[in-house]
């Protein structure tokens, strides 16, 4: 089976990716991913001027057998934009191509970022985190529909007529899902979206200590893994229908070919790692792959095309 893809008019050979915040923050991860399997990569959200982030633990993977997650509260740690321009300056576009990610706090630090993209002419692909902070007290811009419209408005003017897309965080109501797809449907030049972000504010405890397992903000962090696979297919699949003119990445639980399947078969074009590739490095890509491959195989598919958003209903 061939598992190669287009996305953005750009070839891929194969549909796999890190998410953002995996294995990305650093040239030393990036460059692991570069050499990695993946088809394509993307680097860790970034702010305007570098950040440390959260006190540690700010990390932790949860019930190390089944069902098998993590929860992370890191704060946006980051080397700053500058950094991440430099990287897209020396990435090897020809052997897959790289998305830049911003999670500015602000939105004057969003059209800074935007800005100093737009002058760099670069062939990086922008992912702009919803999930960034907005006004203290008010919810993510991913949960507030009318400063994500102003964000989007301002966003695509500055950008012009350039591609980009935005990184959501899970919705769980179909209201929701119809006033999110309205509002990005208004911009034709937010050509994918990338579906799903950590499911926010989770709370794991360890029973032992009788305690939460990590620092920042009284132990609430995002989940990933296992527990958010059903809701990650779910956003994947409802912006898959709601938005026919952009492409959907997928993330949100996967961890080997059959989690990489569901989500093409939901809607997916390309599909992110976190949480596994955090626990098992990039070598991930390759065995993906090779069950991605394997699934086709034995389904008959010779492409990826041939089950694309084809999910049946009842
Ligand atoms: C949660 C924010 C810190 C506002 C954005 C960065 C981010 C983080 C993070 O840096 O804590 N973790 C996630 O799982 N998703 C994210 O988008």
């Amino acid at each position: 089976p061939n598992l190669a893809t287009t996305f953005l008019d750009l070839p891929l050979n194969n549909p796999l990716m890190n998410a953002s915040g995996v294995w990305c923050s650093v040239g030393s991860q990036l460059e692991a991913l570069q050499e990695s399997e993946a088809g394509a990569m993307v680097t860790k959200s970034c702010t305007l001027q570098p950040r440390d982030g959260n006190p540690e633990p700010r990390y932790r993977v949860l019930n190390g057998d089944k069902p098998w997650g993590s929860i992370n509260s890191m704060g946006l740690p980051n080397e700053g934009f500058a950094y991440y321009l430099r990287y897209t300056e020396r990435h090897d576009y020809e052997s897959k191509p790289l998305f830049i990610s911003i999670s500015g706090l602000t939105l004057d630090d969003n059209l800074a970022m935007i800005d100093g993209l737009k002058d760099a002419v670069t062939p990086a692909i922008l992912e702009i985190n919803l999930s960034c902070p907005n006004v203290p007290g008010k919810a993510q811009l991913g949960y507030d529909f009318d400063a994500m419209d102003t964000l989007l408005a301002e966003v695509t003017s500055g950008y012009g007529q350039r591609s980009l897309g935005v990184k959501l965080p899970p919705y769980f109501d179909i209201a929701h899902f119809d006033e999110a797809a309205a509002i990005l449907n208004r911009y034709p030049t937010v050509a994918f979206v990338t579906c799903i972000n950590s499911i926010g504010n989770a709370l794991a405890i360890d029973i032992d200590s009788e305690s939460v397992i990590i620092k920042p903000k009284d132990g609430f962090g995002g989940l990933g893994g296992d527990y958010v696979l059903p809701t990650a297919l779910a956003n994947v699949n409802a912006f898959y229908r709601r938005c026919p003119e952009k492409a959907i990445i997928g993330c949100g639980g996967v961890k080997s070919g059959q989690e990489a399947f569901m989500h093409i078969l939901a809607g997916a074009t390309l599909v992110q790692m976190g949480t596994a590739l955090y626990e098992e490095g990039p070598g991930i890509f390759a065995r993906v792959k090779a069950e991605l491959s394997e699934i086709m195989e034995k389904k008959g598919y010779s492409s990826l095309s041939q089950f694309h958003g084809k999910l049946k209903t009842l």
